[in-house]
This record gives structure tokens, sequence and C-alpha cells, in this order.
């Protein structure tokens, strides 16, 4: 991204403040013809001593020069005061608000994208964390810069090089030279330092993804004993960062030196310029003060210009992604309009075919029917794609072929809010969020009363438990153990009541007795829905009014239970696996001698 696109997309966060911008740019202004005063005094004040001296006047003749040098000097100052407090006050104000606009900006932005964005591998939650935070971060840095530094130290230079040029055109001339030289050199650095920007940028995206990964994983890592090969993971990383950030240093070293012996040369031909004109008689010994401090005026940010330069180059590197994350339109989830006027429920899933965004072939021409008032199983092996069957019936994919239609109208017409708001899904994982209990219930309806929160919280066998908790309903959601939070999760769908519901493996955390509990409660909310539902549990299988068995991506068999199993395919297959697996002869056999003992 060059400085044209980089203004250009940040223009919209800047322009509702253009009064702040006005007011900063108008003290600026005024600002910089403050700055020469200096020069001018020490001028004015060289000459007029110089001319006493030769003069032979005493004190009294200089006490009334010195008295208005001074007063001058304390009025600038003063006036002075006020222009840098408003200057920096106003630039502050709009870099936080900048600040603020663009932090909500894009949170506001990445909500409306689609799930393929966030499943994306270059997207996982720390990389993209820092690159939002540094994209910020840089791009507030170069608002405020530049109203507060750049701004202010180039109309300095420009006001300084203007009197240069009026006082003499070769000293004029002498400032001017210098600053393409300063330029080149100061691009020259740039480029070689934008290489290795971005690796760093990179290395900071891989170190904090790298540090959310251990807090996530501290279990499995502490379980392994795997502590020294995580640290050693993230040694690498930091040692290439710091090799790096080395060479950063070093060829940023190497520029400055030479930049400073530019400017050096640029004083000493002013020096020398200025004193051949005052020897030649064409100037007052006055004028070599004045010229090295209008020098010093015009070189004084382009000293700083490097700064300016790194800064530019980090709101470039950094806004590059900043700004492709806040711009990437095409992630925008897309919403047809249609709202029908009554939900049937009717899902009819034609020639389907759906790969996820690195390329995985997760579903092959699929075709389903999932009535309505029916509970509908969906069974399979571990990867077979019955989540993926949930994640495009939910709108979160579009597939790459095929239609699925909702009571006869293609899903993608539906608004798709409206299909979300008329959808209830249990997940397998990854369904509390950070938050009170309470809150996570009120989720599935925001204006729910506490007597309805309750209610679910009852429905889904889970109010007691709470009860014993310290803080009840106050208590953090993510402190429960995995069976409470997926009954919060079934609570919360209670309390939206929808009606379609998709379960993905509803009581997979459960134990048997909360299983048998819920599985009532589920038996009581199936009715009158569309129910789809995942599960490698025999007891919810067989209560399935229909049944699809998927493997590898494809529908391999549909029927009912007793038509699936007598194909005698993968459902009889895992069907009787999944029998074997439970014992149910010992099982039936503990149960008749006990049967016995008590008779
Ligand atoms: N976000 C994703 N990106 C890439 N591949 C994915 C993604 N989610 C799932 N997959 C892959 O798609 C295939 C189908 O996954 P899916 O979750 O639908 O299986 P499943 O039948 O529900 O399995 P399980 O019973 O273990 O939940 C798997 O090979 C899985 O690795």
């Amino acid at each position: 991204m060059n400085l044209a696109e980089l203004f250009k997309n940040l223009k919209p966060y800047v322009w509702p403040y253009r009064t702040l911008v006005i007011a900063t740019l108008t003290l600026t202004l005024i600002g910089s013809f403050a700055a020469q005063v200096n020069a001018l005094i020490l001028q004015y004040t060289v000459d007029s001593v110089n001319e006493l001296v030769e003069d032979g006047k005493g004190l009294d003749a200089g006490l009334k020069i010195l008295t208005f040098i001074s007063i001058v000097l304390l009025v600038k100052e003063i006036l002075n005061l006020f222009i840098t407090f408003g200057q920096k006050y106003f630039g502050e104000k709009l870099r936080i608000y900048v600040s603020r606009d663009l932090a909500q900006a894009i949170i506001e932005k990445i909500l409306t994208y689609r799930m393929a964005f966030y499943t994306n591998q270059d997207n996982q939650s720390g990389k993209l964390q820092t690159r939002i935070d540094r994209g910020i971060e840089s791009l507030t840095r170069l608002v405020q810069n530049f109203f507060i530094d750049i701004l202010p130290l180039f109309t300095n230079s420009i006001v300084a090089l203007f009197l240069m040029f009026n006082a003499n055109v070769y000293v004029g001339l002498v400032g001017l030279c210098i600053i393409p030289i300063y330029f080149w050199i100061t691009q020259r650095q740039a480029n070689r330092l934008g290489g290795w920007r971005r690796n760093m940028r990179n290395y900071r995206e891989q170190k904090s993804q790298g540090i959310i990964g251990i807090i996530d994983s501290i279990t499995v890592i502490k379980s392994f004993n795997r502590e020294d090969i995580e640290a050693k993971k993230q040694l690498d990383i930091q040692i290439q960062l710091t090799d790096n950030q080395l060479q950063t240093r070093k060829t940023s070293f190497f520029y400055d030196g030479i930049k400073t012996f530019i400017e050096q040369i640029g004083v000493v031909l002013i020096i020398i310029l200025t004193a051949y004109l005052v020897l030649d008689g064409q100037m007052t010994i006055g004028a070599i003060m004045f010229h090295i401090l209008l020098f010093n005026n015009v070189s004084a940010p382009i000293r700083q210009l490097h700064r300016i330069y790194d800064e530019m180059n980090d709101a470039m590197i950094y806004s590059e992604s900043f700004f492709s994350i806040i711009n990437a339109e095409e992630e925008t989830e897309t919403s047809g309009n249609y709202i029908p006027t009554e939900l049937k429920g009717e899902f009819k899933i034609e020639n389907v075919d759906f790969y996820y965004p690195n390329g995985l072939h997760a579903l092959k021409n699929i075709n389903m029917t999932i009535q309505p008032n029916k509970i509908t199983a969906l069974v399979g092996l571990s990867g077979a794609g019955k989540s993926t069957v949930i994640n495009l019936l939910d709108k979160f994919y579009l597939p790459n072929n095929g239609k699925i239609y909702l009571d006869g109208i293609d899903i993608e017409e539906y608004d798709t809010k409206y299909l979300r708001e008329n959808i209830g899904l249990v997940l397998q994982k990854n369904h509390i969020f950070n938050g009170s209990i309470e809150e996570n219930i009120r989720y599935g309806n925001i204006d729910a009363t506490e007597e309805e929160i309750i209610d679910a919280a009852k429905k889904a066998y889970i109010h007691d438990q709470i009860l014993l908790l310290p803080e009840g309903y106050q208590s953090k959601a993510l402190l429960l153990s995995g069976g409470q939070q997926q009954r919060i999760a079934i609570a919360r769908m209670f309390l939206k009541n929808p009606p379609i519901i998709f379960l993905d493996e509803p009581t997979a955390s459960l134990d048997a007795i909360a299983t048998e509990q819920i599985k009532n409660s589920l038996d009581a909310i199936k009715k009158g829905r569309t129910v789809i539902i995942i599960s490698h549990s025999i007891s919810q299988i067989i209560d399935a009014d229909y049944t699809y068995v998927m493997k590898q991506g494809e529908v391999v068999e549909d029927g009912t239970h007793d038509e699936v199993y007598k194909m005698n395919g993968t459902y009889k297959e895992i069907f009787d696996a999944m029998a074997k697996s439970l014992n149910i002869d010992k099982i039936a056999k503990t149960m008749d001698d006990d049967d016995e003992e008590n008779f």
C-alpha cells in the first residue's frame, strides 16, 4: 500500500473530525512563523550590539535593545505556549477519536464476515489480533505524528527556507540542496528496511499465536511433559525475530551516520558562504547566526525524516493488513431478502458438493430431504461430513455445487438473519463464551425474563447444579465442566425455542443420568419441529424417524432405522459396533441378576 492509498483509506475516519484538523493546521501555520522569531531576534541582537560596540555607546543604549528583545521573546513564548498546547491537544484528540473509530469499525466489519474468514489458517485468533492491534496502533500514530510532528516541522522548514532565500539566494540554495539528498538517502534506507519490517510483522504474529496456543493447550503440554519442545518452538521464533531486529538496527545506524555527515556538510557550507558574504560587505555579522539558525530549522524536520519515514512505513505495512481485513468485501456474508410468512421446515439438499477453504472435498454430491415434524439422524464415522451438512443448512458456508432448499425456496434467497433466528443449534464444542451463566443462557433470547431463564435451565436439568455454585447464575460459565457447559447450551436453545433444531452430539459430554434427563427434554421439544440430530449414541439414533448414513462425504444409505439396518452396509457395521461396545450381554445379565435378587 502506498501513501496515497493509505490516506485514501484513512480519509473516512479522519473526515468526521475535520474541524479539529482545520484548528490544528491553523495553529501549525501560526506556530511556524513564531518558530522563526528566534533567528530574526538573534540576528537583530548581534547586529545591534555590534553597532553599539563599534559606535562606542554604553550600557544605557544597550538596555533599551535588551528590553525590546526580552519583551518580543516573552510575548512569542507565551503565544507559543498556547499554540503548542492547542496543537498537541487537538492532535491527540484526533488520534484518540480516530483510534476508537478504527477499532470499532473493524470489529463491526469482521462480525459481518462469513465463517470461512474465521476458519482460514491465516486468520488464527492471535495472528488476526496482532494484525488488528498493530494496524490501529501504527495508523493512529501516523495521524498523531502527522499533525503534531510532521506538519509543524515541515511548515517550519518551508518558512525557514523561504527566509533563507529572501536573505540570499545562494544561502537558500544550500538549504534547498540538502533536502533531495536527504530524501534520497532516507528512501534507500526505507527500501532496505521494508523487507525486514514485513518479516518482523510475521514473526510478531507467530509469537502471539504461539503464546495463545500454549495457553489453550496447557493441559496437553503438561500431561505430555512437552514444556521443553514448546519453549524451543518459541525460542526459534525469538531468534529469528532478534536477528531480524538487529539487521534493521544495523541498516538504520549506517544510514543515520551518512545523514548526519551530509547535514554537517550543509552547516559548514552555510558558515563559509555567509562568512564570505559578511567579509565581502554584503551582509552584517548577525547574518551568520541568522542563517545557521534558519538552516537548523530546515534540517530539524529532515533529521526526523527517517523516524517519520519509519513510522510511515510501519503504517503502510501494518495498515496494508489492517485495511485488507476491513475492506475484505468478498468475506461479507451474503443474505437474500426472502422472509416467508410461515415456516414449514422442510429442507431439500440437491446434488451438493462442498469444499472447505483449504480445498478439502467435504461433501460429494449429497442429496437429502429433511422432513418437518420428524427427527432425522445423521450417522457416520468421524470426519464423514455430518457437521458440515449442518454448517451448510445454517448458511455458515455456501455449497460449491448444487442447491439447498427450505420449503421449496433456495436458502441463499432467505434473509440470513431470519433463517438463523429460526434455527436452534447445539454444537459439540465452542458453545460457551466468556460471561456469566445467566448471560450465556440469555443469549438464546435477549429479552427473556429471569423466570424464563430459570425455566430453560430446569428443562436442561442444570438449574439445581447452578444453585449449588457460590455465585449461582452469575458464576463464570467457562469454569463449568464440559457436561455442564453442554447443558447451558441446551438451556439456551430451549430459551430460543426455534422451529428448526440441529443437535450436533448434544449429549456427548454428559454423564448417563444427565443424558437420560436431557433425552427426555429433547424429546419434549422435538415435537412439531424439524430436528436433525448427529449422534454416536444408539438410543438417540434408534429414536430417529429417518436416517442418513454418511461415509467420506457421501450419503451411502438412507431410510428408517430398520430399513438402513437391513441394508447390511455401513449403518449395520456402525450400529453393531456401537452395540458391541456397550457390552449389552453383560449389561443385560447384570440387570437380570439384580431383578432376580429383588424378586
Ligand atoms: N473448517 C474446516 N476447514 C477444513 N476442513 C474441515 C473444517 N471443518 C471440518 N473439516 C474437515 O471436513 C471433513 C468433515 O468434517 P465434519 O466435521 O463434517 O465431520 P463429522 O462427520 O461431523 O465428524 P465428527 O463425528 O467427528 O464430528 C473432515 O475431514 C474434517 O477434517
